[in-house]
């Protein structure tokens, strides 16, 4: 299960009372499991930051829009700098001057052959360098080195050390695990739309958002070098890759193989020395597994974009001194207009809603509702999930969601805050 943000580092840190009696009032909800509260009369929201019944004041959000968005990654939410080499014994390596240390570094030499192969001491500089930049952050992604989820995590983190995994499964794993510090994710696509595998994945592991990459893609398509365009009978790619330069592929009239992402159709025509095959996928894969770019900038549209999520172990800390995005998912009770009151509480308080998603309640897809003239009817359920632009230390959004649970959710968590995109 998702938390909110850990009680103790909430409680503890912040000043703002707003804050401290929001975390208060979720944190019994929080021990592990969700949040369930329904309540059947019509609550008073005065104390809510609303007057009468919430929903007969409407504004416009516009004026409060963010127009400056500047993308950081928070520094909260990154690891203390890591051993080049941790997994050797330590050993000192710093008598360097004088006999003594003379001696026991002539004495050291017996056992090691190269000193320099032994872990380096942090220093001073070490210590007081901002990993801000993303360096020596270990960042997990979903495919082969040349991949697109690789190139979002270096937009992320410039000089990170990036680890390729096998699948959306593995990359959360990977973090849950240890092995990595963070996993960059694709969630939606200006062309494709959402990942949906990657929401379903959001609630079944315990990782936090701590921010979001917008990329640019471009794709190629690559074959074996010398290899003419009209020889190539059949691409591979990664299925939205695919779906992304429809038009191109039509005109081509060759057959669409499906690969778990687009490097891994690359490394597939060269390791497998494919003639007849092409692969969608970037020109930095072309250069990595030695193939020819055959037709550039492909994609039906030329802004096509992918928005990557990156997730961590830790949340951050909400604060008020940016723009920042909070992300949240809920059910909602039954009646009707429920959906639109849930939304109101944030139009009403003049929160703007980023990205709406919904996905059918896996476990129990349908829910049995009276309707009297008919009998029982079956509709199916779903989560919401909702972005949306506050900061949970700002006590609009604290009142918006604290009005969302009396009123109108059954079960209400939160996957994440994240500073806003650049
Ligand atoms: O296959 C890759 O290169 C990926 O990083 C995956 C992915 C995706 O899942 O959408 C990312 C960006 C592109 O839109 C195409 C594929």
């Amino acid at each position: 299960m998702c938390h909110w943000v850990s009680p103790e580092l909430t409680n503890k840190t912040t000043t703002n009372p707003g804050l401290r009696r929001f975390w208060g009032s979720f944190s019994m909800a929080l021990n592990g499991s969700p949040i369930w509260k329904v309540k059947t009369t019509p609550p008073s929201f005065s104390h809510l930051g609303v007057s009468g019944n919430g929903l007969g004041r409407f504004r416009s959000a516009s004026n409060l829009r963010f127009r400056s968005r500047k993308w950081e990654c928070c520094p909260l939410a990154q690891r203390a700098i890591t051993l080049v080499d941790d997994e050797k014994p330590f050993v000192p390596v710093a008598y360097t001057s004088g006999p003594v240390e003379k001696a026991l570094s002539s004495e050291s030499m017996r056992f090691h052959k190269d000193l320099n192969l032994l872990p380096k001491p942090l220093t001073a500089s070490d210590l007081s360098s901002s990993p801000a930049d993303g360096s020596k952050v270990r960042v997990a992604y979903q495919g082969s080195p040349g991949a697109y989820s690789e190139a979002a995590a270096w937009k992320a983190y410039p000089k990170c050390e990036t680890v390729p995994c096998d699948g959306f499964e593995s990359t959360f794993k990977a973090v849950e695990l240890w092995l990595v510090d963070k996993a960059v994710l694709p969630i939606e696509n200006s062309f494709g739309g959402s990942v949906h595998r990657n929401y379903d994945l959001l609630l079944r592991h315990r990782l936090h958002i701590v921010g979001e990459v917008k990329l640019l893609v471009n794709h190629s398509l690559l074959g074996l070098p010398s290899v003419k365009l009209e020889e190539i009978k059949r691409v591979f790619s990664h299925p939205q890759a695919l779906a992304q330069c429809e038009m191109m592929l039509t005109d081509l009239g060759t057959m669409r193989l499906n690969t778990d992402d687009t490097a891994g159709a690359a490394k597939m025509v060269a390791s497998l020395g494919l003639k007849d095959t092409g692969a969608i996928a970037s020109a930095r894969a072309a250069e990595i597994y030695g193939l020819d770019i055959l037709a550039q900038n492909i994609q039906d549209d030329d802004d096509n974009i992918t928005r990557f999520l990156i997730l961590a172990r830790e949340p951050i800390i909400p604060g008020t001194d940016r723009p920042y995005k909070t992300s949240i998912v809920f059910t909602l009770v039954e009646g009707p207009g429920v959906l639109f009151k849930a939304f109101a509480v944030f139009a009403l308080r003049e929160i703007e809603l980023t990205k709406i998603e919904s996905r059918p309640q896996r476990q129990r897809p349908l829910r049995v509702v009276d309707d009297s003239n008919e009998g029982s009817a079956k509709y199916f359920d779903y989560l919401f999930y909702v972005d949306f632009e506050a900061s949970m230390a700002e006590p609009r959004a604290q009142y918006a969601l604290e009005h969302l649970q009396i009123s109108f959710v059954r079960q209400l968590k939160s996957t994440g805050k994240l500073p806003p995109p650049m």
